[in-house]
């Protein structure tokens, strides 16, 4: 069925364009195969057109009255709510994703919208008494440029607004490349704040070979600013392209989310959520929970608890009301875990659930929970991106901290205590950008989204997320 698939564009200098003579990449619908549209990719000659488009764009747009821009962008959210429910059929369509989850997605995202438009109006500066008689000075803060945004195609809605919502509202103009596999959510976007009024040349989308765009974007002198959601490894690239030009970056990559259980806490709600959350979005999620780590007394009562949440979810096709746990995005996911698998029994873990993709046309896999997992399988050190949590038994809570903070990434971690001076410990000793105290929800527009470590550097959302669109620059008169 597709139907409600839109047609897909480029968009540059405020012309929608199709595919014409450019190459195509194929968009699949993960659930069924089948082919929803094709993608144009973008030529190098229209990369540079994007680029000549977007300096100019910026100088009128970050002049443009703080009122006004917000005004846009507000327009723009609306626009998106009032599409709301086909926006999350695109969504569910090329991502997989059930459609209570797209839904929720794309409000969020119209979400950061009216944020953000409401920071346009607070971007200010300080004056600072000086040391000489006569002489004012002035600090303020200004919008850093033309950015090069890369969104991946697991939140194609709530990963572009973060990135667009706070560029924007700082007077940046941006030429965002979104996931190739799920594109149409993006481009809806674009079109409502294209509908909105935003003036031409300030949002420009682009598709193509990924490495070529970001290698061609980067390297302009045009482009300011650098932002990516993604993989660890293409951060270290991106991160690598930035520095040649000493542009600065942000970067949201990968996790492992650790999830401390004590002895003292409700287990029963660390177990039914923890499953609800580590099979959201098919784990394909970089906030994801994934390694469970659980007091020993507790141990025996959460494994249950979260095996008997985990077999209730339903997996199916993200269209059907009843659907909880969609497919995976794409064949390369469906091949991944199975190897993750195959290399954790091979070391000797046990499948308590799942473990097998599930047969049928689309990209299904069973919600798995491993235990016993030896520390040199790989599902120890890597990010599974996808439906496999780890359960594993723990005594002190300083060895549950230790096994938290093992790994390289910092993204989110959660713990579950009803002892204030547990919580407290916890908090502190986590190394993760965000945390979870007795539950898992922990984004919100008002807060800042980022971590430590490997998982990136950089916040987006709250007051934080804008300071990284924004350049000090100070005046002394005399
Ligand atoms: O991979 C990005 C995670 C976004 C999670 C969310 O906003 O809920």
């Amino acid at each position: 069925m597709n139907g409600n698939y839109d047609p897909l564009y480029l968009f540059i200098n405020g012309e929608w364009i199709g595919a014409s003579e450019r190459d195509t990449a194929s968009v699949v619908n993960p659930a069924t195969r089948q082919e929803l549209g094709r993608v144009p990719l973008a030529t190098t000659a229209d990369l540079d057109r994007a680029l000549a488009a977007t300096q100019p764009a910026f100088n009128a747009w970050r002049t443009t009255a703080p009122n006004e821009r917000a005004r846009v962008l507000k327009r723009g959210a609306e626009l998106m709510r009032e599409r709301a429910e086909h926006i999350a059929t695109l969504m569910t369509l090329e991502e997989g994703k059930p459609l209570v989850e797209s839904r929720d997605e794309v409000l969020r995202a119209a979400e950061y919208f009216e944020w953000f438009a409401e920071e346009a109006k607070r971007i200010d500066g300080r004056v600072v008494p000086a040391n000489r008689p006569g002489v004012q000075q002035l600090v303020k803060r200004q919008a850093i440029g033309p950015v090069a945004a890369f969104t991946p195609w697991n939140f194609p809605a709530i990963t572009p607004a973060r990135k667009l919502a706070a560029a924007l509202a700082a007077g940046c103009s941006v030429i965002i490349k979104p996931g190739e596999e799920s594109p149409a959510t993006a481009l809806a976007l674009a079109r409502a704040l294209d509908d909105a009024g935003l003036p031409k040349g300030v949002l420009q989308v682009v598709f193509g070979v990924p490495d070529d765009v970001s290698r061609h974007l980067i390297a302009s002198p045009v482009i300011r600013k650098v932002t990516f959601t993604g993989s660890v490894p293409i951060g270290r690239l991106l991160s690598a392209r930035a520095a040649e030009g000493v542009k600065p970056i942000t970067l949201e990559l990968g996790g492992h989310g650790p999830v401390l259980v004590f002895d003292d806490a409700d287990v029963q709600r660390a177990a039914v959520e923890g499953a609800a959350n580590r099979f959201r979005g098919t784990g394909q999620v970089c906030i994801s929970s994934t390694r469970f780590l659980v007091q020993r007394g507790v141990y025996d009562e959460f494994r249950e608890q979260f095996v008997k949440a985990t077999r209730a979810l339903k997996v199916g096709n993200g269209l059907d009301p009843d659907t909880q746990v969609g497919p995976l995005a794409n064949p390369r996911q469906l091949e991944k875990m199975q190897a993750l698998i195959a290399d954790a029994v091979a070391c000797g873990a046990t499948v308590l659930t799942g473990g097998k993709a599930i047969d049928g046309a689309g990209y299904f896999f069973e919600p798995t929970v491993l235990a016993n997992v030896p520390m040199q399988a790989k599902i120890m050190h890597e990010e599974p991106f996808g439906p496999i949590a780890v359960l594993m038994a723990f005594d002190e809570l300083a060895q549950g901290l230790q096994e938290a903070n093992r790994l390289p990434y910092g993204l989110s971690a959660y713990a579950f205590t009803s002892n204030a001076r547990t919580a407290i410990d916890v908090a502190d000793g986590l190394e993760a950008g965000m945390i979870g105290i007795n539950q898992y929800r922990i984004v919100a527009t008002e807060l800042p989204f980022g971590g430590m470590k490997e998982s990136g550097h950089g916040s987006e959302g709250g007051v934080e997320g804008i300071e990284y669109y924004l350049t000090h620059k100070f005046i002394s008169q005399a």
